[in-house]
C-alpha cells in the first residue's frame, strides 16, 4: 500500500472503513449449511471459513498468499530497567529472525507462511516517554507507513508481530490510556521482571498516563506512548482493512497497537481475528475491551507473532475443510 500522507489522512481513513463481501459471506455461510456435518459442527472453524470469504470476497476463501510481518523497534524507556533484557537485544534478534534461528522462523515454516522482518530506525530508539512524546509526528507517520507497506492488495491473510525489547512497558502505557483502569491493571512480566524492576516499571507507565494525560487523538496516543514498530503495526492493521486484507494478531503487544484505534473506532479489528491469548496477564483484558475471541491459548508469552503463527495452522483446518468437503448432494449423504 502506498500509505497515509499525513495524520490527518490516517485518521480519515479510520471513519470509512469497509466491511466485508456481504454476498460473499452469504455464499460460504451457505456453503457451510450443506457440507457433508450436522450443521455447526465444526465450531469455530466454520466461522473462521465465513470471516475469511467475507474478506477475501470469494465463496471458498484460500491461504496461498498469506504473509507474517515482524516489526522491530527500540524504546527510550529500556534505558529505565523495565526489561530482563538489553535493547542490544532487538538488533540481535532481528540478525536471528534473518538466520532463521528465531521460534517465530519454525512456526513460520511450520504453518507454511512466508516471513517478512521490517527493522525500524534499530540505532535510534523512541525518546523516553516519561519525559516527553515517543515520537515526532514525522517519525510516528513513516512507522505507520512502514507498516502499511507490507500490505498487498490481494494478499489472502496478513500475520502480525512485533520485536522491541521494553515494548511491554509501552504496551500497557497505551492501554492503561486507552481503557480504563489503572498501570497495575495493564503492567506485568514483560519477558520476567519482577520485583523491583516491576515496580520501576508501574513506576514509568504511571509517569507516561500523568504526562501524556488528554492525548486522546489515535495517532497521537500512539506517538506519545508506543514505539517504532508499534505505530507500525497500527498502520498495517489500518492498511490491510483498508485493502480488505484479513489480519491474524498476535500477543499482548501486538494487540496494544490497535488500543487507540478501538477507543474511538471500535470496529476497528472486525476483520482481525485474535491469533492466541499470551500468558501475559493484561492481553485477556485487552482482547475483552477488543471484543476479540482467542483461537489458542498455549501459555506462550514470546511475541515475534509466535502465538499467531501457531494459530494460522487452525485458519488452514478452517479454510481447507470449507473447501475439500463433499456436499449432501455430491456425496450422496441423506442431509436428515
Ligand atoms: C531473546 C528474546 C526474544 C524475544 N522475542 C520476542 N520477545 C519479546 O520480548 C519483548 C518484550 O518484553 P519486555 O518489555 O520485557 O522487553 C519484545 O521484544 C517481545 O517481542 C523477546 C525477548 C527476548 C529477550
Ligand atoms: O503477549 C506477548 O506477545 C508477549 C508477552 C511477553 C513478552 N513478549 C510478548
Amino acid at each position: 500500500m502506498t500509505g497515509f500522507k499525513s495524520a490527518a489522512a490516517f485518521e480519515a481513513a479510520l471513519r470509512i472503513l469497509p466491511g466485508p463481501d456481504e454476498a460473499a459471506r452469504a455464499a460460504a455461510l451457505a456453503r457451510q449449511s450443506v457440507l457433508t456435518k450436522p450443521a455447526g459442527s465444526l465450531g469455530r472453524l466454520e466461522e473462521i471459513a465465513v470471516f475469511l470469504a467475507g474478506w477475501q470476497a470469494r465463496e471458498r476463501p484460500r491461504l496461498d498468499r498469506s504473509r507474517v510481518a515482524v516489526f522491530a523497534g527500540n524504546h527510550g524507556v529500556a534505558a529505565r530497567g523495565v526489561s530482563a533484557f538489553p535493547p542490544a537485544v532487538t538488533a540481535q534478534m532481528v540478525r536471528n529472525f534473518r538466520e532463521g534461528g528465531a521460534a517465530i522462523n519454525a512456526l513460520a515454516g511450520a504453518a507454511g507462511l512466508e516471513l517478512m522482518v521490517v527493522p525500524l530506525e534499530l540505532g535510534r530508539p523512541t525518546a523516553d516517554f516519561t519525559i516527553g512524546p515517543a515520537m515526532s509526528e514525522d517519525e510516528c507517520l513513516v512507522a505507520v507507513n512502514a507498516g502499511a507497506a507490507v500490505v498487498e492488495p490481494g494478499l489472502d491473510l496478513l500475520v502480525l508481530g512485533e520485536m522491541g525489547i521494553g515494548n511491554s512497558t509501552s504496551a500497557a502505557a497505551l492501554c492503561a490510556a486507552s481503557f480504563s483502569g489503572s498501570a497495575t491493571d495493564w503492567v506485568g512480566p514483560g519477558t520476567g521482571v519482577h520485583g523491583i524492576q516491576l515496580s520501576a516499571k508501574l513506576a514509568v507507565v504511571e509517569a507516561g498516563l500523568a504526562l501524556h494525560a488528554g492525548a486522546d487523538a489515535p495517532l497521537e496516543r500512539l506517538r506519545r506512548l508506543g514505539g517504532h514498530e508499534i505505530a507500525a503495526l497500527a498502520g498495517a492493521v489500518v492498511a490491510a482493512r483498508m485493502a480488505r486484507v484479513p489480519v491474524l494478531l498476535d500477543g499482548f503487544i501486538c494487540c496494544s497497537a490497535v488500543a487507540p484505534l478501538a477507543v474511538t473506532v471500535p470496529g476497528v479489528v472486525e476483520h482481525c481475528l485474535a491469533g492466541h491469548v499470551s500468558a501475559e496477564p493484561a492481553h485477556q483484558r485487552l482482547l475483552d475491551q477488543l471484543g476479540l475471541e482467542p483461537l489458542l491459548a498455549l501459555g506462550m508469552r514470546l511475541g515475534e507473532a509466535s502465538g499467531a503463527a501457531v494459530a494460522a495452522g487452525i485458519v488452514r483446518a478452517a479454510v481447507a475443510a470449507h473447501d475439500q468437503m463433499a456436499t449432501f448432494a455430491e456425496a450422496g449423504v441423506s442431509d436428515g
